[in-house]
C-alpha cells in the first residue's frame, strides 16, 4: 500500500500554513497541534461550530451520512409538537404555513445549491426524488430516445431506481464511469443520472463539463447532490443542469430520515411529466376532481402530505447557514482534508493505509477515504475511542469534514487516533 500524499493541487485555495523550516526537526506531533491552533484561530466560520448540539470530546466526522442537530431544533419540534400541532391542529396547515413548506423550504435548499427561487421542492426520500427525476426526464426526451445512463460507481440505491425506471419506460440501461457518461452519451440517450461526489471514494465528479457534454449529446442531466449539498458550492442554474435531487440528513443537518428535494430547471417545468402526480401535486389539490391536472411550477414534484415534522427540523436545521459563504465552506473543507491527509502521512505507520480520495482539489469532495486492512474492526475501535467515522464494504474507512463544525484539531485528533489503533491492530 502507497502512503498517503498530500501536495495540494490547486493554488485557488489557500493550503494549510507549512511548518516554518525551524520545525523540520521537531516532534512532528507538536509542530502539527501548532498548525492546528493556528488554523483553528485563523477560521473564519469557527463561531458556527456553536450553532450545533455536539457530544463534548467526541470527534464527529460522519456528518457526510448523519449530521448532528443544530442547538435550535428541540425548542422549533416542541413548538411545533406542542402549540402548532397540539393547538392549533388542522388550522396549523395554513396558518402555520404547513401546506407551502416543501416549496418554501425548497427555496432555502435552493439558495445552498445555485437554484433561483421556485425550483426546488422537499418532500419525500432521494431514492423516490431519483425515481420522479429519471422517469419525468425520459418522459421530455425526443422520440427515439431510449437509453439511461447512469454512473458506474453510483450509491446502489439510484443504481436499482435507474434500471426499474429503464425497465418501465422501456429504455435500456447503460453503467459508464462517471468522468466518461459525457462521452458516452450518443443519439439514443435519453438522460444520464451521476453522482456529484462519489459516495465511496469523496470524488468530485466535474458537473459543468459533464452536463455541457450531454446536451450537446441532445441527452438531459440528472444529478445526485447528496454528497455535495453544503459541502461545496453547487450552481445548479448556472451550469444548466436540467434536475437534481438530494438529501438533507447530511450536511444540511435535517436529521434521520429528514426529507429529500427535487430541482427542475424552470424552462422544463411545464414540460416535467410526474411519474407519481399525487394529488399535492394537483392544480387544484382541494378540489378532490377525479382527473389530474398538474399544478404549475416546483411543486409538480410534490406527492402526498408533506413530512412536516421533519420538514420543520429541516427549516430550522438551515438557520445554521445564516450568514455562511459557501466560498468559505470550500476553502475550509479543503484545508481540512489537506491537513488530515498530511497528519494521517505524519503519524500512520507507514504502509497501513491508502488514500482513495483524489488529491486534486478540483477533484475532491468533502471526505477523506482511505483504505485499510481490517477496516471494519478498524472503525469500531475509533469509535470507542470517540473518533466516528464509517466503514464502507470491503476496505474503506470513510472521514467526512463538514467546515460548520470540524475544527483543524478535531482532524489532527482523528488522526492520532487512527495512529494508535494502527499501532495496536496487525
Ligand atoms: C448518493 C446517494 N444517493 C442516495 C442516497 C439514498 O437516499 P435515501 O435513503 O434518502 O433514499 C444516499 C444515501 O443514503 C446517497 O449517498
Ligand atoms: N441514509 C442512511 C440511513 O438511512 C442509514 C445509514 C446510513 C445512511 C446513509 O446516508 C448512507 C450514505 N448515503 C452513504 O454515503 O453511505
Amino acid at each position: 500500500m502507497s502512503e498517503p500524499t498530500t501536495q495540494p493541487q490547486d493554488a485557488a485555495v489557500d493550503p494549510a500554513p507549512s511548518a516554518p523550516a525551524s520545525a523540520v526537526t521537531a516532534d512532528p506531533a507538536a509542530v502539527l497541534t501548532d498548525r492546528a491552533a493556528a488554523l483553528d484561530s485563523a477560521d473564519p466560520l469557527r463561531a458556527v461550530r456553536d450553532r450545533f448540539a455536539l457530544v463534548p470530546d467526541e470527534v464527529y466526522l460522519d456528518g457526510n451520512s448523519l449530521g448532528p442537530p443544530t442547538t435550535q431544533v428541540m425548542d422549533r419540534l416542541s413548538d411545533v409538537v406542542g402549540r402548532e400541532w397540539g393547538r392549533l391542529g388542522i388550522r396549523s396547515w395554513d396558518g402555520s404555513g404547513w401546506w407551502t413548506a416543501p416549496e418554501r423550504i425548497g427555496d432555502r435548499v435552493g439558495a445552498l445549491v445555485g437554484a433561483a427561487p421556485g425550483q426546488v421542492v422537499v418532500g419525500d426520500s432521494t431514492s423516490v426524488n431519483v425515481f420522479k427525476a429519471l422517469v419525468a426526464a425520459v418522459r421530455m426526451a425526443p422520440d427515439g430516445r431510449d437509453e439511461i445512463l447512469v454512473d458506474a460507481a453510483t450509491f446502489p440505491t439510484d443504481g436499482y431506481i435507474a434500471e426499474s425506471a429503464a425497465r418501465m419506460t422501456g429504455c435500456t440501461i447503460r453503467a459508464v464511469a462517471a468522468e466518461e457518461i459525457g462521452a458516452a452519451a450518443g443519439e439514443r440517450t435519453a438522460v444520464a443520472l451521476v453522482n456529484h461526489v462519489d459516495y465511496r471514494s469523496g470524488r468530485l465528479n466535474d458537473l459543468p463539463s459533464v452536463t455541457a457534454a450531454l446536451h450537446a449529446a441532445g441527452a438531459l442531466a440528472v444529478w445526485d447532490l447528496c454528497h455535495s449539498a453544503g459541502a461545496l458550492p453547487v450552481a445548479l442554474d448556472g451550469d444548466g443542469v436540467d434536475l437534481a435531487v438530494g438529501c438533507t440528513y447530511k450536511y444540511l443537518n435535517g436529521g434521520p430520515g429528514s426529507p429529500a428535494y427535487l430541482y427542475v430547471r424552470r424552462d422544463l417545468q411545464p414540460r416535467f411529466d410526474s411519474p407519481l402526480p399525487g394529488w399535492n401535486s394537483h392544480a387544484d389539490p382541494f378540489g378532490m376532481a377525479p382527473a389530474y391536472a398538474p399544478a404549475d411550477g416546483a411543486l409538480r414534484g410534490r406527492v402526498g402530505t408533506p413530512e412536516i415534522l421533519s420538514l420543520l427540523a429541516l427549516d430550522t436545521a438551515l438557520d445554521a447557514w445564516d450568514g455562511v459563504d459557501v466560498a468559505d465552506v470550500r476553502a475550509k473543507s479543503l484545508a481540512l482534508t489537506d491537513f488530515f491527509l498530511e497528519s494521517v502521512t505524519a503519524l500512520v505507520p507507514p504502509g497501513r493505509v491508502e488514500t482513495v480520495t483524489p488529491l486534486p482539489h478540483a477533484e475532491r469532495g468533502s471526505q477523506v477515504s482511505l483504505r485499510c486492512a481490517n477496516s471494519g474492526e478498524v472503525m469500531r475501535t475509533l469509535t470507542e475511542r470517540g473518533v466516528i467515522g464509517d466503514h464502507r464494504s470491503p476496505d474503506v474507512l470513510r472521514f467526512g469534514f463538514t467546515p460548520l463544525y470540524t475544527r483543524f484539531a478535531d482532524a489532527l485528533r482523528a488522526a492520532r487516533v487512527l495512529a494508535d489503533v494502527l499501532e495496536g491492530t496487525p
